[in-house]
């Protein structure tokens, strides 16, 4: 229990297909139901910060179109991934060199299914096959992608990993659920359990690049739900963040909560890949440092 130590998350039943998960613990657990569950609006940027709060900008999913972005006030800002189209080299200056102007103390990414030079399997495995499906990346030699990860001089970044700003214990983990085999793709159930275990109690804001099954995790053109189980469970029956920030399924901007943990969609651009959708502020009170 959780007063008892620590809870173990197991694979879902439901895991391989989230839409019946949905729909199974929606009607036996009332587990989407108000009055916990429900949708939050997102606070104007005029807001004034109440005292001894931080205010974190959550961005994601921008695609190297950064360019329009009207950024608000802040103290940290969260990315959320997908920040290039292929994670070339050129892309990710670029998108340093955008966080570079940025008047936040903080600035905090993780990489999404986009940033394939990131992810060192991923590229092993490219060089031997699928020379068209990617060319710009495949043209590419390993020294000119070994160290991308350096080229983000103007934030932390986070892979499986946690900080603490300002007080803030923050984790950031780039998986998603397998689709058309991007970077940072695992199959859902046992494998990306295997990185949520990864996340250690006492987190306060949790950054992962996909939604948890059942919150901004609807893809409307197929009619399903796309969100991971394991980690639906991982945040609610173990971590407790405060927050769960995320984007990846853009049509899924927007900000909702389950009554402790406010969930975040901050998919920047649609899915037309417009980046249309403003930065969301959310404002936490300060941990107290007893
Ligand atoms: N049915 C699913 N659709 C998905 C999934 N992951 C992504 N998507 C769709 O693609 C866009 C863009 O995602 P990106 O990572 O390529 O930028 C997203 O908004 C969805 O419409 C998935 O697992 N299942
Ligand atoms: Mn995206
Ligand atoms: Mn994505």
């Amino acid at each position: 229990s959780m007063a008892h130590g620590k809870v173990t998350i197991t694979v879902d039943e439901y895991s391989s297909n989230p839409t019946q998960a949905f729909t199974h613990y929606n009607i036996n657990q009332s587990r989407f139901q108000p009055p916990h569950v429900h949708m939050v609006d997102p606070i104007p940027y005029d807001t004034p910060k109440p005292a001894g709060h931080t205010r974190f900008v959550c961005v994601s999913d921008t695609h190297s179109r950064t360019d329009g972005i009207q950024m608000p006030y802040g103290d940290v800002l969260l990315h959320m991934g997908d920040f290039t189209e292929l994670g070339l080299p050129s892309e990710v200056k670029k998108f340093n060199d955008w966080l570079g102007g940025l008047p936040y103390e903080f600035k905090v990414v993780i990489a999404g299914n986009h940033e394939l030079t990131f992810d060192k399997d991923f590229m092993a495995e490219l060089v031997k096959q699928d020379y068209y499906r990617f060319p710009s990346v495949s043209k590419l030699k390993p020294e000119d992608f070994d160290n991308v990860q350096s080229l983000l001089t103007n934030c932390v970044y986070l892979q499986d990993s946690d900080v603490t700003i300002k007080g803030f214990r923050i984790y950031g983990t780039p998986w998603s659920p397998w689709f058309n085999g991007w970077g940072f793709n695992l199959p859902r159930g046992q494998s990306l359990l295997d990185k949520w275990n990864l996340i250690p109690e006492g987190i306060d804001i949790l950054m992962t690049h996909g939604p948890p099954l059942g919150f901004r995790d609807w893809v409307p053109k197929e009619l399903q739900r796309v969100g991971c189980v394991e980690l639906l469970n991982t945040v609610q029956k173990r971590v407790r963040p405060k927050l769960h920030a995320f984007g990846h399924i853009h049509e899924g901007y927007g900000i909702m909560t389950d009554g402790y943990t406010t969930f975040i969609n901050a998919s920047t651009c649609t899915i037309s890949y417009q980046p249309t959708n403003p930065p969301i502020v959310f404002d936490l009170p300060n941990p107290s440092s007893s």
